[in-house]
């Protein structure tokens, strides 16, 4: 048997000894021209006074404190955040040629995919070939190609929701990870395999929270510390038996979608064409299985999330709720929207105005995802070191009382009024050139890492939202006022946020609707069965 306190004796010198060692040897002195931000205390700097969870509600009240970019100290490690969209236009947006790295994940890195999981690789030749790859199968032309697939997968959302509205949180990821399993690797996105992705992405979202891991890439020495003296035990089994169900999952999709290309089946999903590419770029087979691996999760997870919000803010909101149902059955009366009008912002613009206000509202990456420099850098007197962490405070941006009247509400008007859901709007004042930089939303990152994705979101999310409200009455079951809407209390505490558990009905607008809604599931169902 171990003995414990013996062991303990002989490791807790050896690891204060090794802790010391990394500490001086790595440690920078703190610039004085560096951001302004919370006094660091030697050793750890200013991990101590960053919580774990919800992060970027603490930074932006030391953005009130110490001004737009605040500085901080993990450990040897450097990081700022750009509490301003002129912050975040100036750095990532305008010198993106030095912002656009990632920092180490120690999940991540643990889990040896920092050169393979295109999302967080650094910035290098891999990247810029996955980030082509991915830009090219997602440009608007592109996209729009496939909003017939959209449609029907929105569909059958419906229709599910019809059968069983209690589990309708299933019908909403099913939905949204369809499109992605049918537009990726021409393969249809049934219950079962969304449901097995879900779990897994579940596991991967949840560790990678920080606080899941011990934070190897602020305190090196953490990486040799036993398992069983810090406060995250199992941490190692469970990165790995991650690791083990991803790729297991991943390598499964590929290899089924590169038999359906061999087969002839399919010829236009994106491994079809990134296996075109494989020789003449390089790819080896584990490299393709994460650049499509990527785009399942980027599309399937984030676009669930933000429609999830949609749905609560209806359910809580039912005057809004009649203003959507109104617009929607002014344009199609009683058939249900289809694409391509559907998606058409000119015809729904009260719909795109709740999209916008959506993300701006509760963003489901409110810290973003966090960039890096690759070389020095000076910005506005301060100076800003090679390896540095850049973290985007979308939370910050889109919750900014100067640019938006009473932020903590849910009110998309203030996107009818100005483009950027600001209180002056532009007939106030013309945008200036530097507005012409500006982004309608940070939800979706900045710079040359920004989300590829963002018109397959729209363009999803814009669809099943008409549908939704066009089918039915969505309400709350928990009684007025009880779903709760707030950031710090409501939502998950994962890298990606979500509403919690709350309970929401959905009530048929009428046996006319329900009628088309099972008539257009036929019809859907008939167009997806080519990905069978
Ligand atoms: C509402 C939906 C979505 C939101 C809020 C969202 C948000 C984000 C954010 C914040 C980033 C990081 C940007 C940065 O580093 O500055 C990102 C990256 C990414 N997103 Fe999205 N996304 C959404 C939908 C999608 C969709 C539909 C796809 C694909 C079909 C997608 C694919 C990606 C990819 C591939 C990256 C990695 C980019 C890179 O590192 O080069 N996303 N997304």
């Amino acid at each position: 048997m171990t003995d414990y306190p013996l062991l303990l004796s002989a490791t807790i010198p050896f690891l204060i000894a090794l802790f010391f060692f990394f500490f001086f040897r790595q440690s920078p002195r703190r610039a004085s021209d560096f951001p302004p931000g919370p006094p660091p205390i030697p050793i750890l700097g200013n991990i101590h006074q960053i919580p774990l969870q919800k992060s970027y509600i603490k930074f932006a009240k030391w953005a009130q404190q110490y001004g737009p970019i605040v500085g901080l100290r993990l450990g040897p490690q450097r990081a700022i955040v750009l509490n301003t969209w002129t912050a975040v236009r100036d750095l990532l947006d305008q010198r993106g040629a030095i912002y656009s790295s990632r920092p180490t994940i120690p999940l991540i890195e643990h889990m040896g995919i920092t050169d393979t999981h295109p999302a967080f690789m650094k910035y290098t030749k891999n990247w810029r070939r996955a980030r082509k790859s991915m830009a090219e199968y997602l440009k608007d032309s592109e996209v729009d190609k496939r909003m017939s697939i959209q449609d029907a997968e929105s569909s059958q959302m419906m229709w599910e929701i019809l059968q069983r509205p209690g589990e309708y949180k299933e019908a909403v990821e099913r939905s949204f990870a369809a499109v992605m399993l049918d537009t990726v690797y021409g393969r249809r996105g049934t219950i079962d395999v969304t449901k097995r992705f879900f779990k897994i992405q579940d596991e991967w979202t949840a560790l990678l929270d920080p606080g899941a891991m011990p934070p190897f890439d602020v305190l090196p020495f953490l990486r040799y510390v036993p398992d069983w003296l810090t406060p995250w035990r199992g941490w190692r089994q469970r990165a790995e038996a991650l690791k083990q169900k991803k790729d297991g999952v991943y390598r499964g999709l590929f290899q089924d979608a590169r038999e359906r290309v061999v087969q002839g089946k399919v010829d236009d999903s994106f491994v079809a064409r990134l296996l075109e590419e494989q020789e003449k770029e390089g790819y080896t087979d584990y490299d393709l299985e994460y650049v499509a691996g990527l785009l399942l999760e980027g599309g399937a997870d984030t676009a669930s999330t933000a429609f999830s919000v949609f749905v609560l803010a209806m359910a809580v909101f039912p005057e809004l709720q009649r203003k959507a149902q109104e617009e929607v059955d002014g344009v199609f009366g009683k058939c249900m929207p289809a694409a391509p009008e559907g998606a058409d912002a000119t015809k729904l613009p009260y719909l795109k105005a709740c999209f916008w206000e959506i993300l701006r509202w509760r963003p489901g990456f409110p810290t973003g995802v966090p960039h890096a420099t690759t070389k020095d850098d000076t910005y506005q007197g301060y100076s800003i070191p090679a390896n540095t962490t850049v973290i985007l405070n979308t939370w910050a941006i889109e919750q900014n009382p100067v640019d938006h009247t009473s932020p903590n509400a849910f009110d998309p008007t203030r996107f009818l009024t100005s483009k950027f859901g600001t209180t002056h709007p532009e007939s106030d004042a013309p945008p200036t050139e530097a507005d012409a930089w500006r982004r309608q939303s940070y939800a979706f990152g900045a710079g040359r890492r920004v989300c590829p994705g963002q018109r397959m979101a729209e363009n999803s999310m814009l669809l099943a939202m008409a549908k939704v409200v066009w089918a039915f009455d969505i309400v709350s079951l928990e009684g007025e006022g009880e779903l709760d809407l707030s950031m710090e209390t409501g939502f998950t505490d994962a890298f990606l946020t979500a509403p919690k558990e709350g309970r929401i009905g959905f009530e048929i607008r009428g046996e006319r609707r329900r009628e088309v809604v099972e008539r257009e599931w036929e019809r859907a169902d008939g167009l997806l069965k080519r990905f069978e």
